[in-house]
């Protein structure tokens, strides 16, 4: 993998919550020397366990689970400021009533499943029973679950279950819990030569400056891909953070601190960066 010549293997979430950051590599093709390997977290998350990709944006639980071997990449995030909007747990009661009734995850994430114990933990004081369920494919409630938790475009989806009455916007309760932002994802390295991954920054910098620059456009041009009207991709977008600064980073080292109080992490693990300034 430390050969010269190998592409640099970078992930890119298929959610339209990614697009932002890669939009350059996206609308005008990645840059020599890098191969684009698109997928949901999940998937994402283990092709770079296995060394199947040398970077993505992965779940930012997933850091914390392979501290030793991962660098996260400075300046990216797709984190939210309050509520993200594509993070929705729904749920037929009272969160507060949930102790010991089954809660469906999403197989897609890993984060946003972490962050929901950690909520239904400390904010809501309960400990219900989980299971997971294919977010894409599968009725959670059909299945006997109360409260069922979806990311991405598909908790954007206008139809998603209105008949359950309750629903938390889990950027927007993390913030009302803490005070502070969230890190749903940052780009992490597993492999990749320093130069590469130099490269790579350099690249995501200015892709998510032209993604920036031209917001409303690209709005207009990737609304049937994504499914969603121009206007609604565009608020979306604005909404959403992606800039690893310093608040940001204080509600990752806490959602850390957290996780692991909850036992989903062995501990809060130092968060340790690519040298991007060579
Ligand atoms: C904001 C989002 O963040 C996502 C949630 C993730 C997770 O829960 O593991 C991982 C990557 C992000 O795409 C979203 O999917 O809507």
């Amino acid at each position: 993998m430390d050969d010269e010549d190998a592409p640099l293997r970078l992930g890119h979430i298929t959610y339209s919550n990614c697009f932002p950051v890669h939009a350059g590599l996206i609308d005008r093709g990645p840059p020599a020397g890098v191969r684009i390997t698109e997928g949901v977290p999940s998937y994402l998350n283990g092709l770079l366990d296995r060394g199947e990709i040398d970077v993505a944006p992965c779940s930012s639980i997933e850091f914390a689970r392979h501290a030793g071997d991962y660098r996260v990449l400075p300046d990216f995030v797709i984190g939210s400021r309050g509520p993200v909007r594509s993070i929705q747990f729904l749920t037929r009661r009272p969160p507060e009533q949930l102790d010991g009734c089954t809660v469906a995850m999403p197989t897609a994430s890993a984060t946003s499943v972490v962050l929901l114990k950690v909520l239904l933990r400390v904010r809501w004081g309960v400990q219900p029973e989980f299971v997971w369920f294919d977010q894409a494919t599968e009725d959670p409630f059909a299945a006997g679950a109360e409260g069922a938790l979806f990311i991405g475009d598909v908790a954007l989806r206008a139809d998603l279950f209105p008949d359950v009455p309750t629903r938390f916007d889990l950027g927007a309760e993390w913030m009302a819990h803490t005070g502070l932002p969230f890190a749903f994802a940052v780009w992490q390295a597993g492999g990749g030569t320093d130069a590469q991954l130099r490269d790579l920054h350099a690249a995501l910098l200015e892709s998510r400056a032209y993604g920036l620059a031209n917001r409303a456009e690209l709005a207009r041009r990737y609304a049937e891909h994504f499914g969603f009207s121009a206007e609604f991709l565009d608020r979306y977008w604005a909404d959403l953070s992606y800039e690893l600064d310093e608040p940001m980073l204080r509600g990752l080292n806490h959602f850390y601190e957290l996780a692991a109080q909850i036992g989903e992490i062995p501990s809060q693990p130092e968060i340790r960066f690519v040298d991007v300034a060579g």
